[in-house]
């Protein structure tokens, strides 16, 4: 029997924010020089919050081959893509506004399909199949990064802690009309997703995250949304914070060679 447990997370520390930006770069294109290598493309999903900002060390870098990315958004708020809530509208102003990437590498949900959530979340799944189901036999799509955020009671991406969509198991996107983070209606990347990708890297920064990462990080028994994305073998987790936000965990810090 091949040994499938996932691998044990791989946490690393920085004392500035600069530090922590750089190696999130310095991670994001090696991860994508090896997914080019191998099948020359690399496709990537991204959520909101503070992340899209954190990328900003990607700008103006060389060996990013920004033509071989295929971008999804791992959680999207259904509003209009030029809505200041929307994390695409983020991600542009932040990061794809500044760097040479065609158009048709970005996918954004479909927000004319605001009124049926179902209908939008099928769209956004054959959008995914588009990128990966035709070279891929897989059940779930294999991202090659998944790059997330952790909130103050530990969700990610739009998965909340307590929430019926924490036990999908089907599909790949999902919906939900109740998020306790304004606004209500969102579509999300479910964990059988997150947790096939080959890297998930979360990033994480600020004292106010002290508490959060103690619990996500040394009880993960608890449960919480961020305890759960566990990517199975041979895909690996990876922690990317600053020394503030992780001023409370013991788990081991691993040094990032840069
Ligand atoms: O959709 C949202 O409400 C936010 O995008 C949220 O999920 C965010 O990613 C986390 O709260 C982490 O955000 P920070 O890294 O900015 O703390």
């Amino acid at each position: 029997m091949p040994n499938t447990t996932p691998h044990p997370p791989v946490l690393c520390s920085f004392a500035t924010s600069t530090e922590l930006c750089d190696a999130v770069a310095h991670f994001i294109i090696k991860a994508q020089k090896e997914a080019v290598e191998k099948k020359g493309r690399f496709s990537v999903a991204i959520s909101g919050g503070s992340l899209p900002k954190q990328l900003n060390a990607l700008i103006g870098k060389a060996g990013v081959k920004w033509d071989k990315w295929q971008v999804f958004y791992a959680d999207e708020r259904v509003v209009p893509l030029d809505h200041p809530d929307s994390n695409h509208k983020l991600c542009m102003d932040e990061l794809f506004s500044k760097v040479p990437i065609p158009a048709d590498n970005i996918h954004p949900i479909d927000p004319s399909l605001a009124d049926d959530l179902e209908e939008l979340c099928d769209a956004y799944e054959k959008e995914l199949i588009r990128e990966f189901a035709q070279k891929d036999s897989a059940r779930f799509p294999i991202f090659d990064l998944i790059l997330l955020g952790v909130g103050p009671d530990g969700h990610t991406a739009s998965l909340f802690p307590g929430h019926a969509l924490l036990t999908e198991e089907d599909r790949w996107v999902a919906y939900i009309e109740d998020s306790p983070k304004p606004p209500p209606k969102r579509v999300t990347l479910t964990f059988p997703v997150i947790n096939h990708a080959a890297r998930v890297a979360f990033v994480a920064s600020g004292e106010g995250k002290a508490d959060t990462l103690k619990t996500v990080l040394d009880k993960p028994e608890e449960g919480l949304p961020a305890s759960r994305v566990r990517p199975a073998h041979p895909g690996q987790l990876y922690w990317f914070c600053d020394d503030a936000a992780v001023s409370k965990v013991e788990y081991p810090r691993t040094q990032y060679k840069l």
